[in-house]
């Protein structure tokens, strides 16, 4: 894998604060030994869950969105590893692949401006680069047998995820999204906001729900778009569920599974849906932490889900004395989907 940057054992001990008499996540998870084989290592290990990192915010960019997403996987791996190891949750149960290698694609991006449209032509095509190295790894992972646990990064990146996992299949899947947006925008070049239209166009993407849609930020145009394939494309508002009483949290996490459960099916958690997160699209109304932890927990505990991505999370757009908050949140998102899943 080139474009992998690997997370290395010196690389856990300089995040892990030690402490006598505790085991943290940091003392416990895997990583891949210099010498060996990324694919075998990752075949054969004991871990089921492989975390990999997406730091990049071009695909928020090419969207005309507020860049930061860059910086929440240095925080939220920090927070990982000082998780406690214990009886509800065990740090060996995670392979930390590390991150894809965005360097060359966020210094090209740096040259150019998203306002001028001949630039953001440029930045749709990096971001597809990103998505041809972000659907490879995510391939291999699947393909192994193993579990992606991916830490974006802009939602640009549900197109790889869904494509990796598909191919690695070898059929479409379906996803779950919670999201105040349908990123099922216009098929106008690769960004943020297009990132399940692309991948349901080609193909990869089965039957979607949309979980907590924000009534005040969907267009028209989008809206009409999900009418017109309502029978592959689903979703519930936001302002259904927790402003007009008019259907039950509860009631719609059920509708949802039923209609994704068929088919191996992807998570995808935009933190942009939780209020004050820093992000692009940043909010002070929508669903609770502790719902948004239920919700990853309900969806995670059936044995078709397949993937988890959180995304859109910028702790550089945050307050700079609490700016490790994202990531701890992160941790706790990441710790609700292993044990979830572990009992399914
Ligand atoms: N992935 C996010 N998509 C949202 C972002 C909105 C924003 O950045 O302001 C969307 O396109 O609607």
């Amino acid at each position: 894998m080139d474009n992998l940057i690997r997370f290395k054992q010196s690389d856990l001990a300089k995040i892990t604060n030690f402490r006598n008499g505790e085991i943290k996540f940091g003392e416990k998870m895997l990583i891949v030994p210099k010498d060996e084989n990324v694919f075998e290592f990752i075949k054969n290990c004991e871990a089921q869950f492989v975390i990999l990192g997406i730091p990049e915010d071009v695909g928020v960019r090419a969207n005309l969105g507020r860049a930061g997403a860059e910086s929440a996987w240095k925080s939220a791996i920090a927070s990982i590893a000082n998780i406690q190891h214990n009886k509800f949750c065990k740090g060996n149960s995670i392979l930390v692949l590390g991150q894809v290698d965005t360097s060359q694609e966020i210094e090209a991006a740096a040259l150019l401006d998203e306002n001028n449209p001949e630039d953001r032509k440029k930045l749709f095509k990096i971001v597809e680069q990103i998505d041809k190295e972000v659907s490879h790894i995510i391939f291999h992972i699947v393909k192994a047998g193993k579990t992606p646990i991916i830490i974006g990064g802009g939602h640009n990146n549900a197109y790889g995820n869904i494509k990796g996992t598909a191919l690695a299949k070898g059929k479409p899947i379906n996803a779950i999204n919670f999201d105040p947006h349908s990123d099922f925008r216009i098929l106008e070049g690769r960004h943020s906001g297009n990132g399940f239209s692309y991948a349901y166009d080609e193909g990869f993407l089965k039957n979607y729900f949309i979980f907590g849609l924000h009534e005040s930020y969907s267009s028209k145009n989008v809206l009409d778009n999900l009418k017109s394939l309502k029978d592959r494309v689903k979703y519930n508002t936001y302002d259904e569920i927790k402003i007009r009483s008019q259907k039950s949290f509860s009631q719609e996490l059920f509708q949802a599974l039923e209609f994704i459960k068929q088919e191996a099916f992807g998570i995808e958690i935009d933190l942009d849906a939780i209020p004050g997160i820093a992000s692009s699209a940043m909010t002070l109304s929508g669903f609770s932490v502790e719902e948004l932890r239920q919700f990853i927990h309900y969806f995670g505990n059936h044995k078709n889900a397949a993937y988890l991505h959180i995304c859109e999370g910028a702790p550089s757009l945050g307050e700079d004395k609490n700016n490790h908050l994202i990531g701890k949140l992160i941790g706790y998102l990441v710790t609700d989907f292993i044990k979830a899943y572990s009992t399914n």
